[in-house]
């Protein structure tokens, strides 16, 4: 086992540590040393990482706000990546790679400014603000989604890894696309992991609006924001609506086996969790998200013929009314599309990022 560790940069949230963890168990599993380096905020999550270290460096986020605050900020990133320097310096690593988010940003210099092979992972197929300001400075760009957008001189960096799914994905993705036998039509409807509250503006009214036979044949699971759950229960309940409402369910992967047809938002998680067990969808990308990073990720999918996307001011109740009737009455083409799914799904991306930044220690060993 080489000594000199894989360094790890992911902080803020649990979005950013989950592909980071699932490189550590790859990594880990392959004889490699891995060590964390993260923030206060991740510290807390981080327990259960698998690392044989953790480094907590400071960073800040520059958000608007006055002239002060920005060069508060920048002064604080500037002493992260003091701080970064001398624990790389002490720690030697092969190589650091960092999953997204303004924690990164410092370890990630350091890491530029001391010549350690370096690399990026980016989930959505547009990249946030922190990897788009480092993405200069590393050797190699990991892209969770095929269809990443980066400027032409970075292209040459670019190596389409995937996005590391939960063990559950994987497992869910073993299953078959559920037969019509019965005339039911399982729907499963969910907001990313905060929910969506328009999921429950709009999907309770448009079943509602189906004529009994079609409404009679619908087998619904609904993820609901806590503060929704009366108002949708109360119009399921007086359609009569085989449903099943949470505000998070922890076995999603499971539903989205079990679904004919899945309304979602387009998260990168969302969308790569669809490829990889092969669902087909409408996605409803979040209007007001980063860059229009949503949008860009259901792409993917809808490229593929796997997907359908409508804009938030487009996905009315009549809209989706419409579709639904549609879909039930004639579902012969959604398993040609729950195909079209798999095809563009990575199921081994983790490893596949075990190999990019594997390679990318070696390109400059000593
Ligand atoms: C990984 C990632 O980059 N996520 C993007 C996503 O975050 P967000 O976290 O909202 O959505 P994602 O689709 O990425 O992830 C949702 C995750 O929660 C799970 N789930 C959801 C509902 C449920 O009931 N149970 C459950 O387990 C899903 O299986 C999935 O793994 O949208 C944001 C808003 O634009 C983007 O800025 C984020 O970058």
């Amino acid at each position: 086992m080489n000594d000199r560790p894989i360094l790890l940069a992911a902080g803020g949230t649990g979005g950013h540590l989950f592909p980071a963890e699932a490189l550590a168990h790859a990594l880990e599993a392959r004889g490699a040393a891995v060590e964390l380096v993260t923030d206060e905020r991740a510290l807390a999550y981080g327990g259960s990482f698998p690392a044989r270290a953790m480094h907590c460096i400071p960073s800040a986020t520059p958000r608007g706000g006055s002239l002060f605050e920005k060069a508060r900020a920048v002064a604080q990133l500037a002493y992260g990546t003091a701080q970064a320097a001398k624990v790389m310096s002490r720690l030697r690593p092969r190589a650091v790679i960092g999953f997204g988010g303004y924690p990164t940003v410092p370890p990630l210099l350091a890491a530029s400014f001391l010549k350690i092979p370096t690399a990026l992972h980016e989930s959505n197929a547009i990249m946030g603000k922190a990897n788009r300001f480092l993405s200069g400075h590393v050797d190699k760009i990991a892209a969770g989604l095929p269809n990443l957008a980066v400027p032409p001189a970075l292209q040459s960096k670019v190596v389409v890894t995937g996005n590391p799914v939960r063990p559950a994905v994987l497992e869910a993705a073993t299953r078959a696309y559920p037969d019509f036998a019965d005339g039911t039509f399982r729907l499963l409807v969910t907001g990313g992991s905060q929910g969506a509250r328009v999921m429950a503006d709009i999907v309770p009214e448009a079943i509602a609006a189906l004529p009994d036979h079609l409404r009679a044949r619908i087998r619904l699971v609904q993820q609901t924001r806590a503060e929704d759950i009366a108002r949708v229960e109360a119009i399921y309940e007086s359609a009569k609506v085989d449903v099943e409402i949470a505000p998070f369910f922890k076995d999603l992967p499971l539903r989205i086996a079990q679904a004919h047809f899945v309304i979602a938002r387009a998260g990168a998680s969302t969308v790569s969790e669809l490829a990889v067990i092969g669902r087909p969808s409408l996605l409803v990308p979040l209007p007001q998200s980063l860059d229009g990073d949503q949008a860009a990720n259901a792409a993917v999918i809808e490229q593929a013929g796997a997907a359908e996307t409508v804009k938030q001011s487009d996905f009315s109740p009549a809209f989706l009314t419409a579709r639904l009737a549609q879909l039930i009455e004639a579902p012969q083409a959604l398993a040609q599309k729950a195909e079209a799914a798999k095809r563009v799904g990575v199921a081994d991306a983790a490893e596949r990022l075990a190999d990019l930044i594997l390679n990318v220690a070696q390109s400059r060993a000593p």
